[in-house]
């Protein structure tokens, strides 16, 4: 997989060449290509804004700027051309397991109050361009998302994780949230492990498990219980 990002701020993606993902890079199960926005400036201010036709408070992203910038990112080669942004599609799990599967995507880091809207709408009809939000809060920019969103799809990809069953069965890949995890000392500061975990009965391991998920998934996010498929819950799951 390819994956450019094009943003006025280079130095915010470096993240993604440390640790993981760097040592995913390095290995050439990733290709990353981050560019300067303001390399397709012509004037002497460099200038990527402007004011926002219709009034309004902020500087929105001047379309040719960006226009002349993906066409030479992106080439002929097709691409997901990727904005993020607060007015988004949800990204979710199951984007990062659909983006995993792609050839290249191009990340477009918008910052003001956006970019025009006019880029968004030219690229449409050369590929798939998604208008994604990793939540509802506003950032400054869009490299906090495009840092959120390449690690979600970086680590699904083949050899990037030790051990690759952890992404199948990550939160979310069984429609509910991870349950409580414990680790050595079986006691700390007055506080132990739950016996059943110590156990040795898979079987009831994995019951306990499924119950705390249900527990926590009913408490935090009683939205992803409502959108399980009817034949998601078994019986013993419906005493939740
Ligand atoms: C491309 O257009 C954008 C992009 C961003 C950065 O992304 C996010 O904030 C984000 C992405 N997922 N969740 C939040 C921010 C604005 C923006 C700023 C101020 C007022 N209104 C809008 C616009």
């Amino acid at each position: 997989m390819r994956i450019d990002v094009v943003t006025i701020f280079p130095g915010y993606l470096a993240p993604l060449r440390e640790a993981l993902l760097g040592r995913a890079i390095e290995a050439g199960l990733v290709e990353l290509g981050v560019h300067d926005l303001r390399d397709w400036t012509h004037d002497v201010h460099q200038a990527v804004d402007d004011s926002p036709y219709g009034g309004g408070p902020g500087m929105v992203m001047r379309p040719q700027v960006w226009g002349e910038a993906l066409d030479a990112v992106l080439g002929e080669e097709p691409a997901r051309l990727v904005v993020p942004t607060p007015a988004g599609r949800p990204f979710t799990q199951a984007t990062a397991q659909a983006w995993a599967a792609e050839e290249r995507l191009v990340f477009a880091c918008g910052r003001y109050e956006g970019i025009d809207q006019r880029v968004v709408d030219a690229y449409a009809d050369r590929g798939p361009v998604d208008e994604v939000s990793i939540g509802d809060y506003v950032l400054v920019g869009g490299e906090v998302a495009v840092l959120v969103m390449v690690e979600a799809v970086v680590r699904l990809l083949p050899g990037v994780l030790g051990n690759p069953v952890s992404a199948q069965e990550d939160s979310f890949s069984d429609g509910l949230l991870e349950g409580p995890a414990y680790t050595r000392p079986v006691s700390w500061r007055g506080l132990d492990v739950p016996d059943v975990l110590r156990s040795g009965n898979h079987a009831a391991i994995a019951r306990w498990r499924r119950d705390r998920a249900l527990e926590r998934t009913a408490a935090r996010r009683p939205d992803l219980l409502d959108a399980l498929p009817p034949d998601a819950l078994d019986r013993a799951d419906r005493a939740f």
